[in-house]
């Protein structure tokens, strides 16, 4: 145990209990998912934010590498009501410092209130207050981050073979493994690709589909995969996930906008326009698709009306803000992988023969 400080934008430092040492800074977020914090801790869309957790007690079913969405911690440091060991022991491997026996509560009505602000983070044996407020002093705003693509993306063309019903073209913006093992599962083979791939190496590949990952940060900070959307709709079929949603609407003529404290959870409620169904799906963003540009809005979040669900028909394009693949969180929206792989089955691109 170690002394540890929280230095928050609001100007408040608050004193809590150091689990894993070190000195960080980043957005303070906060998820209310009550299970999957392996998936969410190596989720690449929490880089340089730091994640709090509302559920009480983190790491109570052990750590798992299976469940791992890649192969790295992404939040530069954690925050829990009660943090494990096992959970502890993993976060302090990967130098990601952890506090706890802090009011998550009290943070938590903070973060809504104030919105996702700045924090500084120091944990040690002689750390003082002043430390987590150096940390705070050199913060950026999420938006500042303009190169956060490469800290996540892949640097080199992967394969991943599901059967080679299709190609797709994954632009790895900071894609959760899930998202290809769920392509995989339905028989594609995915290609994962570096965010900043240009127009002429996909055109190498000629794939069958394009899919934008989610990603960290600013969708206006993934201008190649923005550029890549541009060269491509109406040419191949395009699907996204939420900073994949993000940029495709920017693409086509939308805009996008920062949330006050974005949607991060397990049962956020997503209402289909043309069915009236309700689903419950997994989410984790502080932006949202504000003016959709030449997409139609097909669902909506059920608290705020957001933007959840875009698509058109015609150009073969289908996306979604929250998280299909799920890993952690509810099953429900799994549909939205066979409705994606449905669009190169119906066109004409369709490269890889069946038999
Ligand atoms: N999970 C994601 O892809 C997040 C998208 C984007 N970084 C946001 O915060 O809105």
């Amino acid at each position: 145990m170690s002394d540890a400080y929280l230095a928050l934008e609001d100007g408040r430092v608050i004193e809590a209990r150091g689990r894993s040492p070190g000195q960080t800074r980043g957005e303070l977020v906060f998820t209310t998912a009550y299970t999957g914090y392996e998936e969410s801790l190596t989720d690449p869309s929490y880089e340089e934010q730091v994640l709090t957790f509302s559920y009480p007690l983190i790491g109570n079913y052990g750590v798992r590498e299976e469940r791992f969405e890649s192969d790295r911690i992404h939040p530069r440091a954690a925050i829990a009501h009660e943090f494990t060991e096992e959970v502890v022991e993993w976060l302090d491997s990967e130098d990601v410092p952890a506090i706890d026996h802090i009011d998550t509560r009290d943070l938590v009505t903070s973060i809504r209130e104030e919105g996702a602000m700045k924090c500084g983070i120091a944990v040690g044996d002689d750390v003082t207050p002043a430390d987590a407020e150096a940390q705070l002093a050199k913060c950026k705003g999420m938006s500042e981050h303009t190169e956060i693509g490469a800290q996540v993306s892949t640097v080199e063309h992967e394969t991943y073979r599901g059967g080679g019903e299709a190609d797709v073209a994954l632009i790895d913006c900071g894609a959760k493994m899930s998202i290809v093992d769920s392509l995989n599962e339905r028989g594609a083979d995915v290609h994962v690709l570096p965010h900043d791939t240009t127009a002429a190496e996909v055109e190498e590949l000629d794939p069958d589909l394009l899919f934008i990952s989610n990603g960290p940060g600013d969708p206006a900070n993934f201008g190649d995969a923005q550029a890549l959307v541009e060269e491509f709709v109406g040419e191949i079929p395009l699907a996204g996930i939420c900073l994949g949603q993000q940029v495709i609407a920017r693409a086509l003529g939308g805009t996008t906008e920062k949330m006050d404290f974005g949607h991060r959870g397990v049962n956020q409620p997503v209402r289909d326009l043309n069915t009236g169904k309700v689903i419950m799906t997994t989410q984790n963003h502080g932006y949202t698709v504000d003016e959709p540009g030449d997409l139609n809005v097909t669902q909506v979040n059920v608290n705020d009306d957001t933007a959840e669900g875009l698509e058109n028909a015609e150009l073969n394009v289908i996306t979604r803000q929250y998280h299909p693949e799920a890993h952690p969180g509810p099953h429900d929206s799994l549909g939205f992988f066979d409705d994606v792989l449905g669009m190169v089955n119906g066109t004409e691109h369709k490269l890889v023969a069946d038999d």
